[in-house]
């Protein structure tokens, strides 16, 4: 179990990190979600006792982590996959943790194997690896030391559809044999399918957490009439927020079987009414984070 609590980094004068509390459970995979800058690598770079914290702690199974002995045999940790020296191969990489951590060498055949770098893959010059490639030794070396908890920094980055297809059988069957995982990503979609429980953060924030469930509830419903003017009127005068969708339609923000009763009292004849799935969390997302979002909506008048 991770557990954070009034987590604070300050740099100087700006807050990276702001009050920041949540926990992560066995058998789940936890999504770690934010803008660019949003304070995701701080998180966790305090957590793995790389950064202190200006105020509040991190502990893993209520010790922090500077404070546990063989450290990498407890938790498993991807920061940065980029970090590796590129000038040894990826065996020798894994040689020197499994050393570190005075493990059978043994084990290092297992964890290539559960990444799927091949034998010959594995003597390559990391120099020489795709950046899928240094992900996924950077999960083997994560995994090196069988620990029961994975935190990993933006994992999927750089891995291809099938790569993150692989990745999400890897961490389910972790959660599932009783493993904690923290992934951080702002890849919205894979997250959505990975994740179990979610935490959106924004400029050093938490502005979400709970199941992925819980959150996509109020990811409310698309919907579409034979006379979408009229539905437009019948959900403004129920004083549902409601936005025109992409073929007709609109996406309003309220549960289905609110706006199906609004329709029905109207005697508006409906042609669609479902859970707004398709934009899903990435609705969620953009709603959540617009107050501190780095990009503005798009002024259309600047590209004429
Ligand atoms: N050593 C540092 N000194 C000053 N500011 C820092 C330092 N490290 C991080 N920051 C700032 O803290 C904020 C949060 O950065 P962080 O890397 O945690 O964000 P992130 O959510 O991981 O973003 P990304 O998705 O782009 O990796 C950023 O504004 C960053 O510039």
């Amino acid at each position: 179990m991770i557990t954070v609590e009034h987590l604070t980094k300050r740099y100087g004068e700006y807050t990276a990190v702001d009050d920041v509390s949540f926990a992560c459970k066995p058998g789940r995979v936890t999504g770690f979600l934010g803008p660019n800058g949003a304070g995701k690598s701080t998180t966790m770079r305090i957590i793995a006792g790389l950064t202190p914290a200006t105020a509040g702690t991190a502990t893993i199974a209520g010790v922090p982590y500077r404070h546990i002995p063989n450290p990498a045999t407890q938790v498993g940790v991807l920061l940065d996959a980029s970090a590796q020296h590129a000038g040894r191969t990826g065996a020798e990489i894994l040689r020197l943790s499994a050393m570190t951590m005075g493990l059978d060498r043994s084990r290092i055949d297992d964890v290539l194997a559960l990444v799927s770098l091949t034998p010959e893959e594995a003597g390559r010059r990391v120099r020489n690896y795709s950046l899928g490639m240094r992900q996924r030794l950077g999960i083997a070396n994560a995994l090196l030391g069988n620990p029961q908890i994975l935190m990993l920094d933006e994992p999927v980055n750089g891995l291809d559809p099938a790569g993150i297809h692989w990745m999400r059988g890897l961490l389910r069957n972790y959660a599932d044999r009783g493993g904690t995982v923290l992934l951080s990503s702002h890849l919205l979609h894979e997250i959505e399918i990975i994740a179990d429980d979610l935490i959106v953060i924004g400029q050093g924030r938490i502005v979400a957490q709970g199941t992925k469930e819980e959150l996509l509830a109020g990811s409310g419903t698309r919907v579409k009439a034979v006379d979408d003017a009229a539905l437009g009127q019948a959900l403004a005068a129920a004083r549902i927020v409601a936005h025109p969708a992409a073929g007709g339609g609109f996406h309003a923000e309220a549960e289905p079987a609110v706006v199906g009763h609004v329709a029905l009292d109207a005697r508006v004849h409906l042609v669609e009414l479902r859970p707004g799935d398709n934009t899903g969390l990435e609705a969620m997302f953009l709603q959540l984070t617009q107050q501190t979002q780095r990009e503005q909506p798009v002024n259309q008048g600047a590209f004429r």
